[in-house]
């Protein structure tokens, strides 16, 4: 149970002052949920300022630079109101100090409120942005106006924040205000040694410190109380990872028994033999899984490394042991590859393999829960349907999540909820540096897939201006006479799918013109079925041109697609395009990337690209990426931050994680049930960060 003390920061957001139905709406975008009732007053103590306004500057009128937020203490002078029916001239009020004079400026004023805020001859403290135009200096709507004999009206330093569309500072500011004026005074759950070595004061005040920040240092992401709550975080983190794991650990495996049965038959038939690097995976895997221990394994592997048959020999040999696999994919696309693919691969070993995802309804869905229950179907593949709770197997014996980069503790736990403890295998295709591992993970045991299939041929990648679009298109023309095939990815546009598939569509109307009936238009605003249609026209070779946002991102094989063009390549981050540029040089012939980006780039823009150009290491790419760009881009989530993470970040906060990970391994081994004094304190901890699903494999949970 939540500890009441912090019931009121997990009251609904709208009740803060001034957050209703409609602004609710602007608040659940600003904080990424979908609605306001998914919101709660604590998710506004993790929007945290970017900068801050001093309004202690005070240089006098004639000494403003331009374009800077000053301060002025002046007296009024006279009022210029708007002739009548002249609504684009601006109502303008000027006053003066010893140094100079100012015109402050209004637009569109109605009635006479602006005489009673700036009386003619009062003394008033302005403050706002400056404009010097033809030796002039004016203010438009400046942000505050008060009587000098109010200026306590007035903040001297304000934070300033993120905002979104519709949402202005004000409002935002003060409805923050008053989440942070809700927090309680919190248990302590950090150490007495580290508060002091590293200067923390207790959350309460670190909160307040982060909201009403003093001057510039307090911004800093190296702030005390910004690296404070930056550690609760990766602790909370830590934490909530140590507990799955532990309890994982603690309901011991089905240990299996392979006899290569299935698996030989399968071997046998596959166009291919295993690289080293699949074998030796294949092989830690099964020992993993025949041990007494449950299986929690990470595989790692490049784009194209061959990571499906790897986990393809792992279900194998589960079911040879009698038991079932799931393989669960993060999107419906990959979903239905998987199955395209596995069973094909698996046919020789003749077992029963089926598909759920969310589309999957009426009678179908019916038989196939059923024939999962009987323990008939031995394979499943799916999206996260598998692990509703209508889906009961008959003996669940390894979970390979293909989590790609969308990564998240929570299907775990939602297997270990339903009471079932398979083996697990989770798949990751973005090549992670360590910390992120960690981060994301916790402790997992890594199997590497670091050799791509023999007989590849490197991918040419190219970087060429927008502006030679025209010519890329005819090349494109004669490569599609020549019969290959070509993806063409369009930018992102904005964070979101509606504009992408815009662009998209564009794109494909005027490649379409060009190409007839050989183009084919893939994006996120499709339906399942027609997405579905389209990549299996594209597999089959009726399209050869396949216009696409990122949804073709991650995992699709068409192996004989040897062209990739990329559309403003520079809006995208590296390992991005780099699964973008893993979509071709999948088969043994030569593939080639070409990058489109709008000049001029920027330094960093063409350091990157370069980067791209240069290497086709994934894990490489990967630390490149971490250090030009910052952990978020680098696991393609568009906001900045590490993924999961609010307050954190792997760059600045590196140090911490290290420490927050001893932390939450020297509190579980010592204190598992969090009883203790401190284990209390860590629950609320855990509840605060949002990180409290584990809390429910504890005792008194
Ligand atoms: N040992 C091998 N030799 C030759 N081809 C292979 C080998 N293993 C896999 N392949 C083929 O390589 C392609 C890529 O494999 P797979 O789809 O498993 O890659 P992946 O690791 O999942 O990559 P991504 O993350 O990019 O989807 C497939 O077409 C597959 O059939």
């Amino acid at each position: 149970m939540r500890p009441a003390l912090l019931d009121p920061l997990f009251s609904p957001l709208d009740t803060l002052p001034g957050i209703g139905p409609k602004t609710g709406e602007l608040y659940a975008r600003l904080l990424g949920r979908e609605t306001v009732e998914d919101c709660r007053v604590v998710d506004l103590l993790f929007h945290i300022p970017h900068s801050l306004i001093d309004r202690r500057r005070q240089p006098g009128i004639a000494h403003a630079p331009n374009g800077a937020i000053v301060t002025i203490t002046g007296r009024v002078d006279r009022h210029q109101p708007a002739p009548s029916g002249r609504s684009n001239v601006p109502y303008r009020v000027f006053l003066h100090d010893e140094t100079g004079e100012l015109a402050l400026t209004f637009f569109r004023v109605r009635g006479n409120w602006l005489e009673k805020a700036l009386p003619i001859d009062e003394t008033v403290i302005v403050s706002g942005k400056v404009d010097w135009f033809n030796r002039r200096a004016s203010m438009v709507h400046p942000d505050y106006m008060v009587r000098a004999a109010e200026s306590e009206n007035m903040p001297l330093v304000e934070p300033v924040y993120g905002l979104t569309a519709g949402l202005t500072s004000r409002p935002l500011r003060k409805s923050i205000e008053a989440a942070v004026a809700r927090v309680p005074d919190l248990p302590e759950w950090l150490d007495e040694a580290l508060l002091r070595q590293q200067g923390f004061k207790s959350a309460k005040e670190s909160f307040q410190r982060l909201h009403e920040p003093r001057d510039e240092t307090d911004i800093d992401a190296q702030a005390p109380a910004r690296r404070r709550i930056a550690y609760d975080e990766f602790l909370a983190g830590q934490l909530s990872l140590s507990l799955v794991r532990q309890r994982l650990r603690k309901v011991a495996g089905t240990p299996i028994h392979p006899t290569g049965r299935l698996s030989g038959p399968v071997i046998a038939a596959l166009p291919f033999s295993l690289t080293n690097s699949q074998s030796a995976a294949v092989d830690e895997i099964l020992a993993d899984m025949s041990g007494a221990d449950r299986m929690l394994r990470l595989l790692q592997g490049d784009v194209g490394s061959g990571k499906t048959a790897v986990a393809l020999m792992a279900m194998l040999a589960a079911v040879e042991s009698g038991g079932q696999a799931v393989l669960m994919a993060p999107t419906e696309i990959l979903a239905r590859q998987h199955h395209a693919t596995l069973s094909r691969m698996a046919a020789p070993a003749g077992i029963t393999i089926d598909i759920l995802t969310g589309r999957t309804k009426g009678k179908e869905r019916d038989a196939i829960l059923e024939r999962i229950a009987s323990g008939e179907t031995q394979l499943v593949i799916g999206t996260h349907a598998l692990f509703q709770d209508a889906v009961i197997y008959r003996q669940l014996v390894l979970a390979v999540v293909d989590e790609q980069h969308r990564f998240g503790v929570h299907q775990r736990l939602r297997l270990t909820a339903k009471g079932i403890s398979p083996h697990m295998l989770v798949m990751t295709a973005t090549p992670i540096p360590r910390t992120l591992v960690l981060a994301a993970f916790g402790d997992m045991d890594v199997s590497k897939l670091t050799e791509k299939p023999a007989g590849r041929k490197p991918i040419q990648t190219v970087t060429i201006p927008n502006e030679r679009t025209d010519e890329i298109v005819e090349r494109l023309d004669a490569a599609l006479r020549q019969g290959k095939k070509a993806y063409w990815i369009c930018p992102l546009v904005e964070e979101s799918e509606e504009t992408d598939a815009m662009s998209a569509d564009e794109r494909y109307q005027s490649l379409a013109r060009r190409f007839g009936k050989d183009v084919g238009l893939v994006h996120g605003r499709m339906a399942g079925p027609e997405k579905d249609a389209v990549m299996l026209a594209f597999k089959n070779g009726e399209i050869r041109l396949l216009v696409a946002t990122t949804v073709v991102e991650v995992g699709v094989d068409v192996p004989d697609a040897t062209i990739m063009v990329i559309e403003h390549a520079e809006r995208f981050g590296l390992a991005q395009l780099h699964q973008l540029r893993g979509r071709v040089g999948r088969g043994d012939e030569a593939s080639t990337c070409i990058l489109l980006y709008k000049s001029p780039l920027s330094e960093a823009g063409r350091a990157r690209l370069s980067v791209l150009r240069e290497s086709e290491d994934g894990f490489l790419i990967a630390e490149e990426d971490l250090k030009l760009r910052g952990e978020g881009e680098l696991l393609g989530t568009r906001q900045s931050g590490t993924p999961g993470f609010l307050i954190a970040s792997l760059e600045a906060h590196a140090d911490l994680l290290e420490m927050a990970r001893k932390d939450a391994a020297y509190v579980i081994d010592r204190d598992p049930e969090l009883t203790s004094e401190r284990g209390q304190a860590l629950r609320t901890l855990l509840y605060l960060f949002r990180r409290d699903e584990a809390i429910r494999f504890l005792r008194a949970g």
